[in-house]
């Protein structure tokens, strides 16, 4: 069998700050584990401060894990000095904001023709390439945007200029971390669908980082959702939606509404009160079909089904 194209294995990130009187540390991360392969979109969803962001630093590997490893075409990326030199030209993220991802003070043609001549060490005028790649993001006549500046675009103009840098550099994945979030809806749908028309045509990879399982469903082949940095659920986006197991998914459903999608009854949320529990399973408090054996016993992930992945007792 083919390797995966990325595989992130047993990922764990603690931050850890110095008080006054004494060091504290806090596990963002615990024991992630995921593949990627050619040619997927994968979604990670989970609400703020699910650890989503800092798995994306780490597959980039803007952070370093604390434990466990990233490999792509089965290289692990703490072994390998060069792979981690060339990694720019493999992975390549993209962010929610796309007014700060622009250097204001420079041409869209300087902003997407810069990298090209340092990462790929393009001798001569970048220019063609450079309208080339306007181009291949919808925007055109290219020859109209090339001279501009940022503040002369919009939002969603801005975001497609970020894309055509990122593709500039030819990478095999993608990493886009909340990347339509700060975009008006309709246009947000064009940003999406511009990513799925570059998988087909730039033979890429997605991850697709996300709070909102509506953008996760549209675009993603497997979702998997995260809760206070574990992963809690996973499987092919489909299914996860039609029949949601774990019961922080079932939240999560039922706070994006989908008009497609037939009403499960609805579930008494339980509002957080506090940051997750440390022990037992850190949903616990919020779940309404918590028992004694919650608090007692973290649940494993279990694969109740074939692909389908789901960290509770109840599946078990
Ligand atoms: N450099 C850091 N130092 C200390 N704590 C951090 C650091 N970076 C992230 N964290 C903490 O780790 C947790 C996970 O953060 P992360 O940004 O990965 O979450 P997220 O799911 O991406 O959230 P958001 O959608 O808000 O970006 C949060 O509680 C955050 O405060």
């Amino acid at each position: 069998m083919s390797k995966p194209l990325l595989q992130a294995n047993e990922l764990n990130k603690t931050f850890g700050s110095r008080g006054l009187f004494r060091k504290t540390s806090f596990q963002a991360v615990r024991d992630v584990s995921f593949t990627l392969e050619q040619g997927e979109v994968l979604a990670i969803v989970g609400e703020s401060g699910s650890g989503k962001s800092t798995i994306a630093r780490m597959l980039t590997h803007l952070l370093p894990p604390t434990a466990g490893n990233v490999s792509y075409n089965g290289e692990s990326l703490r072994d390998n000095k060069a792979l981690r030199r060339s990694l720019p030209t493999f992975v390549q993220m993209i962010f929610q904001d796309p007014f700060a991802a622009l250097n204001p003070h420079h041409t869209i043609g300087y902003i997407v023709g810069r990298p090209l001549q340092v990462q790929k060490r393009r001798k001569g005028d970048p220019r063609p390439r450079v309208l080339e790649l306007l181009t291949k993001v919808g925007l055109t006549p290219a020859e109209d945007f090339i001279d501009k500046y940022p503040y002369q675009l919009s939002g969603g103009q801005k975001q497609r200029v970020v894309i055509a840098k990122v593709l500039g550099l030819s990478p095999s994945v993608i990493v886009a971390d909340e990347p339509t979030s700060m975009l008006d809806v309709s246009i947000g749908v064009d940003i999406m669908n511009l990513l799925l028309d570059l998988r087909e045509r730039e033979r890429l990879s997605l991850i697709l980082i996300t709070h909102n399982l509506g953008s996760a469903r549209y675009m993603a082949d497997r979702i998997l959702v995260m809760y206070a940095g574990q992963i809690v659920e996973s499987g092919p986006s489909e299914e996860l939606i039609r029949e949601p197991r774990h019961p922080y998914t079932r939240l999560l459903l039922q706070s994006s509404p989908d008009p497609w999608r037939e009403e499960a009854d609805a579930m008494e949320a339980i509002e957080p009160t506090g940051p997750p529990p440390q022990t037992g399973c850190s949903f616990r408090l919020r779940c309404p079909f918590a028992s004694d054996r919650c608090a007692a016993e973290s649940p494993a992930l279990k694969e109740p089904e074939t692909g389908r992945f789901v960290r509770c007792h109840l599946f078990e």
